[in-house]
This record gives structure tokens, sequence and C-alpha cells, in this order.
């Protein structure tokens, strides 16, 4: 029986939860996560998402057949269109304007992340570079879905982050996500056990810098 995506979580099953439902994500959805903390990650995340839309253009130049090259499109289009748009929208509705997100200086949980995938990528094949962005795309669809399973989840004008929410569970993002997720499967169905042991190391790896991502934001660490 071959891979699926699920067996990479289950594989990392603590560091997944970590991730998931780490505290800067528990109080995003009840409203008490402090604005300074909203404020920083926003900041950074603009950052994180140059390097990752690069990181999908990486993808794209190492796609051997038209399937897989729709496929790191379908990811860039999804970082610039849909989050980066909305992002700098976002951004300025809390104070920060697009000259201060020009001049801003990388914090080293967004260097180390970004940096990790891009150098997993360029190493590695297109798999490798695909479960190393997993997390980022995958993770925040079920981050979002988490979140409206919470009966502590608040939505509407009661939480200043709803909006936040709104983007990840939106049909644009959850279609992203469902197409990367089944590509995945069908490449993870013909792997061996060698190969999903080293694939579940960068999976375990990705996920473990993004909870370092959240802990920026609560830490608002440079
Ligand atoms: C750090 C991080 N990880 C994931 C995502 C979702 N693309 C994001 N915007 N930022």
């Amino acid at each position: 029986m071959g891979y699926r995506f699920t067996d990479l979580t289950t594989a990392c099953h603590d560091d997944w939860r970590a991730y998931i439902e780490h505290d800067f994500v528990r109080q995003l959805g009840n409203a008490t996560l402090p604005e300074a903390s909203f404020r920083h990650y926003l900041k950074q995340d603009y950052l994180f998402l140059i390097h990752f839309a690069r990181a999908y253009a990486l993808a794209a130049y190492k796609s051997p057949t038209l399937a897989d090259l729709r496929q790191a499109h379908e990811g860039l289009k999804t970082i610039v269109d849909v989050e980066l748009g909305l992002h700098v929208g976002f951004c300025s509705e809390w104070g920060i304007s697009e000259e201060a997100l020009a001049e801003l200086q990388e914090a080293r949980a967004t260097m180390a992340y970004t940096r990790y995938v891009l150098d997993t990528g360029n190493r590695g094949d297109l798999l490798d570079l695909h479960v190393a962005l997993a997390p980022c795309l995958v993770g925040y669809g079920e981050i979002a879905n988490w979140l409206n399973a919470q009966s502590t989840t608040l939505r509407g004008t009661h939480n200043p982050f709803d909006a936040w929410i709104a983007m990840y569970e939106s049909e644009e993002f959850q279609a992203a996500m469902q197409a990367e997720l089944e590509w995945l499967d069908a490449r993870l169905a013909d792997v061996t056990p060698a190969r999903f042991n080293e694939l579940s190391k960068i999976f375990r790896d990705a996920t473990r810098l993004e909870i370092d991502f959240w802990q920026m934001g609560l830490d608002l660490s440079d």
C-alpha cells in the first residue's frame, strides 16, 4: 500500500499538533492575541511570503511535466494573488504602510525557515521541495478549519483577527490546499519506506520552523 500526506502528519504527530494548535493560533482565535504580536507576525509574514513565492517559482523550474508545472503555478498564484494581495491591505489596516514593509529587517526565524525551504528545494528534487512547502499551504488551511471547530473561537466583529481566519477558510485557499494534497498523495503513493523516512524528516523540520515562526510573533523576537 502506498503512502499519503496523512502519513507525514502521523509520523510527525506531536510537532504537527504543536504547530496547528500553537498558543498564537489559540489566542488569535479567541481574540486575546496582543496586537503587537499580530503586527510583528504580519510584517515578518510579508517577507516570508515573498521567499515562499520564490520557492514555488523554483518548483516550477524543477517541474518535468505540465501537471507538475500547473501545481507549482497554483501555489505561486495562491501566494501572490490571494495572500500577498490581501496582506498589503491587511498591513495598512493594522497601521503598517507599504514603505514600512519595504524597509523591514528580516527576523532570524523568518530567515531560518525560508532559507531552509529554498535550500531543500535546491539540493533535493521536486517532491522534497513540495514536502518542505506543505506545512505552509496545507497547515494554514487546516489551522483555519481547526479554529472554526473550536467553541472558543470568536468570529465577526468580536474578533479583530477575523479577516485573517476568513482568508484561510476562503474557497480559493481551501481549493489550493486540496489540489496540493492530491498532488502529494499521488507522488507519495510510489515512494519506498526509506524515501518516506527522508521526506518525513523534511516535513518535521519545516513544521518545527513553523512553530518557531508563531513563537517569534508571540515573543516579538527579531
Ligand atoms: C509563516 C507562514 N506559514 C504559512 C503561511 C500560509 N501560506 C503563511 N502565510 N505564513
